[in-house]
């Protein structure tokens, strides 16, 4: 079985509490993003062990630690699963704020559940995702969602946020700022916009009410991050933001037959298209 697990873009990210766990509570609109990995799941050999091949971007951590890896696991724990051989191309960057390693978690358990029929309800997919990371349960819906709690826990939008077809200039400047450094540098507090509320305006208003807030805590650190968000909306993004916790960047260009074709320093990996 082939699939091809995709990323994810934050609208809107407010960190609001820090949580008994010491997790933080957060509120997003969480957007899926056509950039996409490409995971094979394949039956193995009766009495083999389960494998895992990587090829495309090099994954920190041995493949055993792998989150494809850890899904298997988890529903072999459950379910008498049979070995099986996993391949996974990575094209999404690690550590860019797109979600890159839980999607292809999401998948993997997704893939599972077809293949050897497990009869999982998205629901119970979800739960399972939940227990892989903070926000792999997104990807097994995979549609625009508001995320709240640790950005796991979901509602769906009461309202049409219809961007199907815009397009989109996602910038990642190679930049790795770990998700537990990001956090560390928020203080959480009260949203200073109802994210909805913004969201049900039109895009041209929300540069001015809809933010990230590690976008806030990060960009004195890491002055690049501010740098490619001018320079998108100088390029005539209607709305450009840091995408989760970074370090990538991205700007939506309604009404742009294509994105405007930009130059970018080595090292930058830039992904365009329609969502
Ligand atoms: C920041 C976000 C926002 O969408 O996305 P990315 O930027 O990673 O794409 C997510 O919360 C990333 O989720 P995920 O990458 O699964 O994080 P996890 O593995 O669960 O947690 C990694 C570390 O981040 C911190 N963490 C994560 C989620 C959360 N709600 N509160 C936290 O404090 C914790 O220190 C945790 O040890
Ligand atoms: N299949 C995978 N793809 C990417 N990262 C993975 C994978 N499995 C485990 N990881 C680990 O997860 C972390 C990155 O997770 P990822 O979801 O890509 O970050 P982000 O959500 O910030 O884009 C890295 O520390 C990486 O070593």
């Amino acid at each position: 079985m082939l699939v091809f697990p995709n990323a994810k873009l934050n609208l809107g990210l407010y960190i609001t509490g820090l949580r008994p766990d010491g997790f933080r509570n957060l509120e997003s609109v969480f957007v899926p993003l056509p950039w996409s990995d490409a995971l094979e799941v394949l039956p193995a050999a009766k009495g083999t062990e389960t494998t895992l091949t990587l090829t495309g971007l090099p994954i920190p951590g041995e493949p055993a630690t792998n989150l494809c890896k850890k899904a298997y696991e988890l529903l072999a724990a459950d379910f008498d699963l049979p070995p099986v051989q996993m391949h996974l191309h990575k094209d999404v960057p690690i550590g860019a704020g797109l979600g890159g390693g839980s999607a292809d978690a999401a998948f993997a358990l997704k893939a599972l559940n077809t293949q050897f029929k497990l009869g999982l309800a998205p629901e119970q997919l979800e739960s399972y995702a939940r227990r892989l990371g903070s926000d792999c349960a997104f990807f097994i819906h995979n549609q625009p969602v508001f995320a709240h709690s640790r950005g796991d826990m979901f509602e769906e939008l009461d309202f049409a946020l219809d961007l199907t077809g815009t397009p989109c200039l996602v910038v990642y400047p190679g930049l790795h700022i770990s998700t537990a450094e990001a956090y560390a540098r928020v203080v959480p507090r009260a949203p200073r916009h109802d994210l909805r509320q913004s969201l049900r305006e039109p895009m041209a208003t929300w540069r001015d009410t809809v933010s990230n807030d590690f976008e806030e805590a990060l960009t004195p650190f890491y002055p690049v991050l501010g740098d490619i968000k001018q320079q998108l909306y100088a390029a005539g993004a209607t709305y450009a933001s840091l995408s989760g916790s970074g370090s990538a960047v991205y700007g939506l260009f309604p009404g742009f037959s294509e994105v405007p074709d930009l130059t970018w320093p080595a090292g930058y990996t830039v992904w365009s298209g329609q969502l």
